[in-house]
């Protein structure tokens, strides 16, 4: 939420716009061009206040206490019809303001609730939603999160955020001395969770034999860190997870890129394909930039057939590998390691491909690749995006040189939190 102070714009977290705060300066250098502050007390609330979902995420619970909320649910506070009203606002108000879209697809736009299953509309209250978390722990060995842009760890139980099968591992019940951090995947599908611990400096791996010996022993786990070097080491299970997706299946290593929603990679996918039905067909020329594991690459494969082909782009080198172990055995798949911009102009001559998926981190796709994308003129562009901002900066390129916003998607694919995400179809000018 944004508040003014003597003229100097004040980011506000934990507040709902209209209402009457008093917030706390956290991040408030004298000269710098804004600040940031926490809702403390609420003195008129909005009729969308609710009690926050997550006691540890609580501004007003935390502050009073003297302490910090936890980062990771700073909209729990919030009715959940008016999170995704926020959030549809937002959305066009990026999009009017950096590409110029007033009118149309995008304008009009609604952020689309997420069922946790198929075939149901059950959004489970915007709870247990996340199959990938990130722990830290406390000095005193508990399990811990980080406060929002800050050192500060605050000790936590319960996640409500996360699937039940993270929750069931009780990782707050050990004693986590030596340990510095913990990844949890947690397959969609249910089957047992892999844990990745990061060990702390002059930890020796067998510190993990006695933190395992408190966890179900059908969870898999890997060591990283000083003692155990930096590609994760399999210490007890397997050293990925499989991830099943509209019939494609997935190896994702703990510490590899996979989306959080548990019905992201479906409804993602679906929105992708969806977009580009009518321009891939059997024999195209396509690019799946900022891979991951390969998500859009198996379906877009799948769409070209063998005599197609499929350029599939990573940077991550341990994502990148999980891709090339998943299409071993696809030839028209070429799976290649590296920054986005670098492939690009070594595989992107004019022409060289009739669609692109493109998904970018929260930076978007950057000034360079959608230069380079603007030369090979693809017929289309599915742009999936995590940031609403630079999306639409990206898109003010695209439209400057005459491609089209054909149409766009929002999704709640992370509720209790101010994120967003789009899956928009550009097309080229012909
Ligand atoms: C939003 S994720 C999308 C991954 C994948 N499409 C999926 O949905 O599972 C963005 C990915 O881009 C990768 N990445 C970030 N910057 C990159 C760059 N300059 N070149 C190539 N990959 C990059 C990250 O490692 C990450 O895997």
């Amino acid at each position: 939420m944004v508040a003014r102070h003597e003229g100097r714009v004040v980011f506000v977290r934990h507040g709902i716009p209209g209402e009457l705060v008093r917030a706390q300066l956290t991040d408030a250098a004298p000269e710098a061009k804004f600040w940031r502050a926490d809702v403390v007390e609420v003195i008129e609330p909005s009729p969308h206040r609710r009690e926050h979902v997550w006691k540890a995420a609580d501004s007003l619970v935390a502050h009073a206490r003297g302490g910090l909320p936890v980062g990771g649910a700073e909209f729990g506070h919030i009715a959940l019809a008016e999170q995704r009203r926020l959030k549809a606002e937002v959305v066009r108000e990026q999009l009017a303001r950096l590409a110029g879209v007033d009118e149309g697809p995008g304008h009009d736009v609604e952020v689309e609730a997420v069922s946790l299953l198929p075939g149901t509309d059950d959004d489970g209250g915007g709870l247990a939603w996340r199959t990938r978390c990130s722990f830290a722990v406390t000095a005193g060995g508990r399990l811990a999160m980080h406060a929002h842009r800050s050192d500060a760890l605050v000790a936590v139980e319960h996640m409500p955020l996360a699937v039940p099968e993270i929750n069931a591992l009780r990782l707050w019940d050990l004693d986590l001395h030596g340990i510095e951090r913990i990844e949890v995947a947690a397959p969609a599908s249910g089957t047992a969770p892999l844990a990745v611990f990061t060990l702390g400096e002059g930890v020796a791996p067998s510190r993990l034999t006695e933190v395992l010996a408190g966890l179900d022993s059908a969870v898999s786990a890997s060591a990283v860190g000083p003692g155990a070097g930096r590609a994760p080491l399999t210490v007890r299970g397997r050293g990925s997870v499989t991830e099943h997706v509209l019939g494609h299946h997935y190896t994702v290593t703990g510490d590899g890129f996979w989306q959080i929603h548990r019905r992201a990679p479906e409804t993602l996918v679906g929105a992708a394909m969806e977009a580009l039905d009518g321009v891939l067909s059997p024999g195209s020329q396509v690019a799946d930039l900022y891979a991951g594991a390969g998500l859009f690459t198996a379906p877009l494969a799948s769409a070209v057939g063998p005599s197609g082909h499929v350029l599939s782009v990573e940077g991550a080198p341990g994502t990148s590998r999980d891709a090339r172990r998943t299409f071993k055995r696809q030839p028209e798949v070429a799976v290649v390691q590296g920054k986005v911009e670098r492939v690009l102009r070594r595989h992107g001559g004019a022409g060289a491909f009739d669609a692109v998926v493109l998904d970018p981190p929260r930076a978007g796709a950057g000034r360079e690749v959608v230069r380079q994308l603007i030369d090979i003129a693809p017929r289309a562009v599915a742009y999936v995006a995590c940031d609403p901002a630079s999306f639409a900066r990206d898109l003010g390129w695209f439209k400057g040189a005459g491609w089209r916003l054909e149409s766009l998607r929002a999704f709640d694919l992370y509720p209790m939190t101010h994120h967003v995400e789009t899956v928009a179809l550009l097309t080229a000018p012909r």
